[in-house]
């Protein structure tokens, strides 16, 4: 039968209200969700988050609209074993989860909550699977057009933007001038944040937030300038990019193998084009367990301890899946080095 509960079509109409139970739960079934929509995630996932949180309404979007646009940011991502319209699903129902935590409760306005969810949406929209390193090296296109800065990031932003600009598709339409461009200030500030190169710089100024942390007696934080709730935005949404390790752990291995599998595709493209191979992009050489468990001792860790400290203690849960995960690749690792000795 044809169902669209969520915007989009099910044959499974009973599994998919079942899943859809789980939207606001840390660890939902993201590739389940993407069969149950038939390959449509990001739609799905997105439009279910906007009518939960009232925002077609607050912003005078009408669903069709709505989904128009999403079908087609959906279709611009490319089919790229990682950074596909399922990892895009993924970040948008887990910035969800991060909105609801109670040390955020009534903290941000709708604005803040649209641009979030619509960063999220649009974070990664047509990653060519290669990193910023690699099309800078290459002089590529995209890294003449963008001067070799945040070449991904900037790239991303200009296509959803672009999306947006025929009538049928412009969810922005009905939204004053003034409030349009504040919203897309916002959305520009937190994609580009998602740049890995940045991540030191923003995790200096999370914890200096969580330092200087101003609370109300009931734990709610209190943000006062545009500056402080960009942040505390920008962090939330490098967060839910990088909240993999975090998740059940069925579902980190996938991304993981999906991951290795991306940056090889890159390693066999520098290979055959006479290039140096970028680190980890080597499928001869890697290590995969134990890229994945320097990658969250150095770069995982920090981040999601620092964020913790933010919304204490209503990211426990997440910090200690974090930790069970990395237990589990360690003991990877230690096996595959008895295996070596035998
Ligand atoms: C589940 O594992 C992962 C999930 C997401 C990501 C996201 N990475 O950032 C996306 C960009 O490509 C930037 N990277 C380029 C790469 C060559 O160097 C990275 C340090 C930055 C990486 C994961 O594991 C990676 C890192 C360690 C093992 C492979
Ligand atoms: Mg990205
Ligand atoms: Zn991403």
């Amino acid at each position: 039968g044809e169902y669209y509960t969520y915007g989009v079509k099910t044959s499974k109409p009973k599994e998919l209200d079942d899943l859809m139970e789980d939207l606001d739960v840390w660890g939902l079934d993201i590739f389940l969700m993407d069969e149950l929509t038939e390959h449509r995630p990001l739609t799905a996932v997105a439009f279910t988050i906007f009518k939960q949180r009232d925002l077609m309404n607050t912003f005078s979007i009408c669903p069709s609209t709505l989904i128009n646009y999403l079908i087609e940011l959906e279709d611009h991502y490319q089919s790229v074993p990682y950074h596909c319209k399922i990892h895009a699903a993924d970040v948008t129902q887990s910035m969800h989860v991060l909105l609801n935590h109670k040390a955020l409760e009534s903290v941000f306005d709708d604005d803040e909550i649209f641009a979030a969810i619509f960063s999220a949406a649009i974070h990664d929209v047509d990653h060519p699977g290669l990193t910023n390193q690699y099309l800078i090296s290459t002089a590529s296109e995209l890294a003449i057009m963008y001067n070799d800065d945040s070449v991904l990031e900037n790239h991303h932003l200009a296509v959803a933007f672009k999306l947006l600009q025929h009538e049928k598709r412009d969810i922005f339409c009905n939204i004053p001038k003034k409030k349009r461009q504040l919203i897309r200030t916002m959305v520009i500030d937190m994609v580009r944040a998602t740049d890995m190169s940045k991540h030191m710089s923003l995790l200096a100024e999370l914890k200096t937030m969580v330092e200087t942390k101003k609370v109300a007696g009931s734990g709610i934080i209190e943000l006062d300038s545009y500056q402080d709730r960009i942040r505390v935005l920008k962090n939330m949404l490098h967060c839910a990019d990088l909240s993999n390790p975090t998740k059940p752990l069925d579902i980190y291995r996938k991304w993981t193998d999906r991951v290795m599998n991306e940056f090889f595709l890159q390693g066999d493209k520098e290979s055959s084009q006479g290039l140096e191979i970028s680190a980890m992009c080597d499928r001869h050489k890697a290590c995969i367990e134990k890229t994945q468990v320097g990658f969250i001792d150095f770069i995982v860790h920090p981040l999601w301890e620092s964020w913790a400290d933010l919304v204490h203690p209503d990211a426990q849960d997440i910090l200690e899946s974090l930790q069970r995960n990395r237990d589990w690749y360690s003991e990877q690792v230690e096996n595959l080095q008895a295996l070596d000795k035998t």
